[in-house]
C-alpha cells in the first residue's frame, strides 16, 4: 500500500502547553481512516498540522510533502474542509462554483452539481440566504467536487439532520470513494460512520490509544451482555471494561472468545462507541495509576 501520510514523532504545542505528545502513524492510499476522540483530545490540532496549517514539531509527510514547508504544493493534492462557517455570506452558489474552477483545477462542476441534486441548495442561492445545514452541505459538495488525493473532513456533519448526515456518507462512498484516493475524518457521531471506515485511530489526551483496522474489531473484541453482575475473580478472564446500566450490564474482553463466554450469557461484536467508550476508561485508569506511582516515587 502506498504510504500517503507518514507522521513521526508528531508534536504540537499552543504556548507552553503540549496537545499532540509525539505521534507515530502512517496512513496508507485507499484508506478511510477516522479519527475519535473527545473534545480537547487534539483532533483538530492533528489535521491541521497534517494540513500545515499550524506549525508543529516532528517528521511528517503528506502526499510526498513536508506540510510546514510546502503547503501551497499539498493543497493541489488535498481537499480538507474545516468551518463551514468561511464562506463569504454575499456569494450565490454559481459564483462559488466559478470561483472554484478558477481556484482549483481539479474542480468538477458536475459532480458539485450531482451531490446538491434534489436538496434545496440552488444555484442562485447566496450564503446568506441558506440555512446552517444548507451551507453544510454546499460545503460538502464543494469539498467532494474537487477530485484529490486525500480528503480531510473534520466534522463534516455538524448541523446537517440525520437524513442528511446519512446521505452525505452513503454519496461520499458511492460517488467520491474509489479507492485511490484516501479519507481522514473526525466526528463525534461514531455510529454514523462506522459501517464506511477502514481503520480508526483513537486519541485521548494528544496521544494515540488505539489504531485498529475495522477488521480486526470482530477478530480481537467481544462484548458479554448480562442481566446481572458477574464476579469475574472466579474466571481466568477479566473484561476490559464494564458498561451499560441497570438493566443490562456489558462485559467488553479484548482476546476472549465468543465461545468461552458463551455460557455466562448473549456476545456481539461491540460498537465501535462502546469500544472508544471501554478504551478510554482504560486509559483512564492506566494513567492515574501511573500518576499514584509518580507521587508514591
Ligand atoms: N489556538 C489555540 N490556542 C491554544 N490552545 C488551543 C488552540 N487550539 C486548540 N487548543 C487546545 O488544544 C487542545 C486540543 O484542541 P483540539 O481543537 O485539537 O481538540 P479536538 O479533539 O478537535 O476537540 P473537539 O472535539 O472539541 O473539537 C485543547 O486543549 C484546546 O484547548
Amino acid at each position: 500500500m502506498t504510504k500517503l501520510i507518514d507522521a513521526q514523532n508528531l508534536i504540537k504545542k499552543y504556548g507552553k502547553k503540549t496537545v499532540l505528545n509525539g505521534l507515530n502513524f502512517q496512513i496508507g492510499q485507499g484508506e478511510i481512516v477516522g479519527v475519535i476522540g473527545t473534545n480537547g483530545a487534539g483532533k483538530t490540532s492533528l489535521l491541521k498540522s497534517l494540513l500545515g496549517l499550524t506549525p508543529y514539531q516532528g517528521e511528517v509527510t503528506v502526499c510526498g510533502y513536508t506540510p510546514a514547508k510546502q503547503r501551497t504544493q499539498l493543497m493541489s493534492k488535498v481537499s480538507f474542509i474545516s468551518d463551514t462557517n468561511t464562506l463569504p455570506h454575499w456569494i450565490s452558489v454559481s459564483q462559488l462554483f466559478e470561483y472554484m474552477q478558477t481556484m482549483h483545477p481539479n474542480f468538477d462542476i458536475n459532480l458539485a452539481r450531482h451531490f446538491l441534486q434534489g436538496s434545496s441548495v440552488t444555484e442562485q442561492l447566496k450564503i446568506s440566504e441558506m440555512s446552517k445545514g444548507m451551507v453544510t452541505k454546499l460545503h460538502l459538495a464543494l469539498a467532494m467536487a474537487v477530485k484529490s488525493e486525500l480528503l480531510v473532513l473534520d466534522e463534516p456533519t455538524l448541523g446537517l439532520d440525520i437524513v442528511h448526515r446519512k446521505a452525505f456518507y452513503q454519496n461520499l462512498l458511492d460517488d467520491y470513494f474509489d479507492k485511490h484516493n484516501t479519507i481522514v475524518v473526525t466526528t463525534h457521531q461514531i455510529e454514523e460512520i462506522e459501517h464506511i471506515l477502514t481503520r480508526v485511530i483513537f486519541i485521548d489526551a494528544g496521544t494515540i490509544m488505539a489504531d485498529f483496522g475495522i477488521e480486526d474489531i470482530e477478530a480481537r473484541f467481544v462484548q458479554l451482555h448480562s442481566t446481572s453482575a458477574i464476579d469475574f475473580t472466579q474466571h481466568s478472564f477479566q473484561p476490559l471494561a464494564t458498561l451499560g446500566g441497570v438493566t443490562e450490564k456489558r462485559y467488553l474482553f479484548d482476546g476472549v472468545t465468543a465461545d468461552e463466554l458463551n455460557q455466562l450469557g448473549n456476545t456481539s461484536t461491540p460498537s465501535l462507541g462502546d469500544l472508544f467508550v471501554a478504551m478510554t476508561q482504560v486509559n483512564k485508569s492506566q494513567n492515574s495509576a501511573k500518576g499514584s506511582q509518580g507521587a508514591a516515587a
